[in-house]
């Protein structure tokens, strides 16, 4: 086994978030029909998409057939005339260039004819071509006579060819010429370089078809079914991809799957071998994960490695407050009755009194709690966070102050003061949920307070909040100090640590491979 060490320039250097385009050329397959994140449509262009969409890539297809299938077999085949397909490539072409080109179904010579003098016309260099000729379930996708042109017109112009091996012997089946027997791996390997003769930069040999025993010999029954190897070749370079073979009946559109993945990888950079080796993984996995739909063989789990969060970016704190669990008890907390009293500003003077001489004494802690988030941050980023947050606090608390010098409460008398229960009970929680757990878990315990006062704030202020008095309300200026440029900027803070949180969350999961 050798590595080769051609490095190729990344395939897309545009936008690194947007992980490369991938132009699909492909046959569509009816089979499956629903969507969601396991019912995924098994092989074609819908398998392609959502492989493509499972990397991260954006996908752009041009249609070539429609097929009438499902998981037994495929019933009819409705070809989209070659002109119009040139059209779809012409179409992409003139707007979103891809990086990556990937063939499947190509349905017939006069297409493929199209198809290859498109691709002439726009020096396209990374073709992955999956030579699709026959379904699983037996019809023939691509008239054997078109096999001729498909090796003559296409594989020349191919980046990497991804046949399984019925599909290398029929591109290797030429008048006169045997094709080879396949006995071991080196007869994979052989393959693999017969079919670089014809043209393409690198070839991936497909063996599932062919399991081996553990010795490297074809398995001659189903107990000696051990291992299946994809070969990969190039002038200089053979890696063989051993995968312990998998007993299932969900292994339709395996094929496709493998090429576009290899396409993704490609897409974004990744050398041939990296781009093979991670594709034979994901497909593994999808395989391994399948949902086991269908009479027949079944689709594969295309987002097995992917996990979704169940709010879009930036929406995590509306997510949060519309929960069914959190919304009554979210709602009890900004409407209280106290805080109601204080818009319409009917709060009794003592109440208000000993209110901010306990949040005087809350703060303390809270601030002491943001400190501690400080600490337990890993970037400067958190770290300045954390303290931008201790100095607003501080902010506020003159605010305390003033309105207590103006009931005659001194600062001494404020510290003198016995801590309420419920004051002691929550500071110390908050304080002992950070001390215990994870920065992320301290942030989640400290947003109540931050998050609801931006919104009684914002609630009481309002211009439409009829039930406000602001003139003559004493505490119409506590009010205003919530809606405050810094206070409002210290919620989105804490909006923007969270999300930073759970992205750090999936960095962690990132670093150990899923597939
Ligand atoms: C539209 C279309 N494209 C490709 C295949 C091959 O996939 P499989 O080998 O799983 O039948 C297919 N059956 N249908």
């Amino acid at each position: 086994m050798s590595m080769s060490n051609t490095q190729l320039p990344p395939a897309s250097s545009h936008n690194p978030e947007l992980r490369g385009r991938v132009l699909v050329v492909a046959g569509s397959d009816s089979s499956g029909g629903a969507d969601g994140l396991a019912k995924t449509q098994s092989r074609g262009l819908e398998a392609d998409q959502k492989v493509l969409a499972a990397h991260g890539c954006y996908a752009m297809t041009a249609t070539t057939a429609l097929t009438a299938q499902n998981t037994l077999g495929v019933d009819d085949i409705y070809h989209i005339p070659a002109d119009f397909v040139k059209e779809q490539i012409d179409a992409v072409f003139k707007d979103i260039k891809p990086d990556v080109i990937k063939t499947g179904m190509l349905a017939s010579a006069e297409t493929i004819a199209m198809v290859a003098r498109a691709f002439g016309s726009y020096d396209v260099n990374r073709l992955v071509l999956d030579p699709v000729m026959v379904a699983t379930t037996g019809k023939q996708l691509l008239p054997s006579e078109a096999v001729h042109d498909l090796r003559e017109l296409l594989l020349p112009q191919t980046f990497i060819v991804t046949p399984n091996i019925p599909e290398a012997m029929q591109l290797l089946t030429l008048p006169g010429k045997e094709p080879p027997e396949i006995r071991n791996v080196d007869d994979l390997e052989e393959l693999g370089r017969s079919l670089l003769q014809l043209g393409p930069e690198w070839v991936l040999v497909k063996g599932g078809h062919t399991p081996f025993k553990a010795d490297g010999t074809v398995a001659q029954t189903d107990e000696e079914k051990e291992l299946v190897y994809d070969v990969l070749v190039s002038a200089d370079s053979v890696t063989r991809i051993k995968g312990a073979y998998q007993k299932s009946k969900n292994t339709h559109g395996t094929g496709c799957s493998l090429a576009s993945a290899v396409a993704a990888n490609l897409s974004m950079g990744l050398h041939p071998i990296q781009a093979v080796k991670a594709a034979c993984a994901y497909i593994e996995a999808a395989i391994r994960f399948a949902p086991g739909y269908g009479e027949g063989n079944g689709p594969l789990n295309h987002f097995h490695s992917m996990y979704t969060l169940p709010f879009a970016p930036d929406r995590f704190v509306d997510y949060l407050l519309d929960r069914p669990d959190v919304a009554p008890v979210w709602h009890k907390f900004v409407n209280h009755p106290f805080v109601l009293a204080m818009g319409s500003g009917e709060l009794p003077q003592e109440s208000f009194k000993n209110y901010l001489i306990q949040d005087y004494l809350y703060l303390v802690h809270f601030a002491r709690a943001n400190a501690l988030a400080s600490y337990k941050a890993k970037s400067m980023e958190d770290i300045a966070a954390g303290a931008k947050i201790v100095t607003h606090i501080n902010t506020e608390m003159s605010l305390h102050l003033d309105y207590c010098a103006s009931f005659g409460i001194s600062k001494e008398q404020i510290e003198a003061t016995e801590e309420h229960q419920a004051c002691t009970a929550y500071t110390r929680y908050v304080l002992d949920v950070g001390m215990s757990s994870d920065w992320l878990a301290l942030q989640v315990a400290l947003a109540p307070c931050l998050l609801g006062y931006g919104a009684i704030g914002q609630a009481l202020h309002d211009e439409k909040n009829l039930a406000t008095k602001r003139e003559g309300n004493t505490y119409y200026k506590w009010i205003c100090n919530y809606v405050a440029e810094d206070y409002v900027e210290a919620v989105e803070e804490l909006v923007k640590i969270f999300i930073h949180g759970t992205k750090m969350e999936i960095g962690f999961w990132e670093m150990f491979p899923s597939a």
